[in-house]
C-alpha cells in the first residue's frame, strides 16, 4: 500500500508576542492510500494545526513532510499552492462559500482550477443539492451550505480529502449525512480522507484512529471492522 503522506519529527512553534506556543511537538505519520483517518484529541492538542500543515496551508518549524515521496517542507509558495489546488480538498467547520457566488458558481470555481475535476452540477446532484443550485449561501441552511462545501472539496477530484470537524456545526441528522458522504468519497471513489474531530463516535468509522495529546501522536488504533455512518450514534 502506498503512503500518500508521511512526516517525520513535525515541530511547529507559534509566537505569541514573545511567548512560544509548542502546537506539535514531533509527530511521526503515515497516511495510506485510500484510508480513512479519524484524528482524535482535546481542544488545543494540535490538531487544527496538524492538518494546515499537511494540506499545504502551512509550514512546519521543525521536521519533515512528504506527499507521495515528494517534500513539502522544502516547496517554495508557488508549489505549495499547485499542491493545494491539485491534490488536496479542504472542508472546514463554517463552510467558507463564497457569500456572493450561488451554490453551483462555488462548486465550479474549484474545479474549474483543477486537474481533473469532477462535473459541478452531478456532485451537487449528488448531495442532494440539484434544486438548490442556483440559491446563494445566505439562502441555504447549514447542513446544505455544508454539502455545498463538501461538493466543492469533492468536484476537484482531490487525491485527500481533510477534514477539521465537519459535522461541528450540523444537527445530529445533517452530521451523520455528511459522514456518510465523506465514507462514500473514500469508499466508492478509493480516495484518502482524514478527518479531525472532538467526536470520538466518528472514530467508529475509521479504519485507523490516530490520537493527539499535547502536540504528540498519543496513541494510534486500527479498526478491523469500520462501521458505516449509519451505524455510529452519539
Ligand atoms: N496562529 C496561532 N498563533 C498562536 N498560537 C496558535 C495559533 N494557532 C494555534 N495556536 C495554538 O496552538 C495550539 C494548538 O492549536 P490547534 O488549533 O492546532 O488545536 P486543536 O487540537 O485543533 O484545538 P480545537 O479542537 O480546539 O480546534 C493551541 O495552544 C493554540 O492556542
Amino acid at each position: 500500500m502506498e503512503i500518500v503522506i508521511k512526516t517525520k519529527n513535525l515541530h511547529k512553534t507559534f509566537f505569541n508576542g514573545e511567548v512560544p506556543v509548542h502546537a506539535l511537538k514531533g509527530v511521526n505519520l503515515d497516511i495510506n492510500e485510500g484510508e480513512f483517518v479519524v484524528i482524535l484529541g482535546p481542544s488545543g492538542s494540535g490538531k487544527s494545526t496538524l492538518l494546515n500543515i499537511l494540506g499545504g496551508m502551512d509550514a512546519p518549524t521543525e521536521g519533515e513532510i512528504y506527499y507521495r515521496g515528494i517534500p513539502l517542507h522544502n516547496m517554495g509558495k508557488k508549489e505549495l499552492t499547485m499542491f493545494r489546488r491539485n491534490a488536496v480538498g479542504f472542508i472546514f467547520q463554517f463552510y467558507n462559500l463564497i457569500p456572493n457566488l450561488t451554490a453551483y458558481e462555488n462548486v465550479a470555481l474549484a474545479a474549474e482550477i483543477a486537474v481533473n475535476p469532477l462535473d459541478p452540477a452531478t456532485i451537487l446532484a449528488e448531495m442532494g443539492l440539484a434544486d438548490r443550485k442556483n440559491h446563494f449561501p445566505s439562502q441555504l441552511s447549514g447542513g446544505q451550505q455544508q454539502r455545498v462545501a463538501i461538493a466543492r472539496a469533492i468536484a476537484k477530484n482531490p487525491d485527500i480529502l481533510l477534514c477539521d470537524e465537519p459535522t461541528g456545526a450540523l444537527d445530529y441528522e445533517t452530521g451523520k449525512q455528511v459522514l456518510d458522504t465523506l465514507r462514500n468519497f473514500n469508499r466508492v471513489m478509493g480516495k484518502t480522507v482524514l478527518v479531525i474531530t472532538h467526536n470520538a463516535a466518528i472514530g467508529k468509522m475509521a479504519d485507523r484512529v490516530i490520537y493527539i495529546k499535547d502536540g504528540r501522536v498519543d496513541k494510534v488504533e486500527v479498526n478491523a471492522n469500520p462501521v458505516t455512518a449509519g451505524e455510529v450514534s452519539w
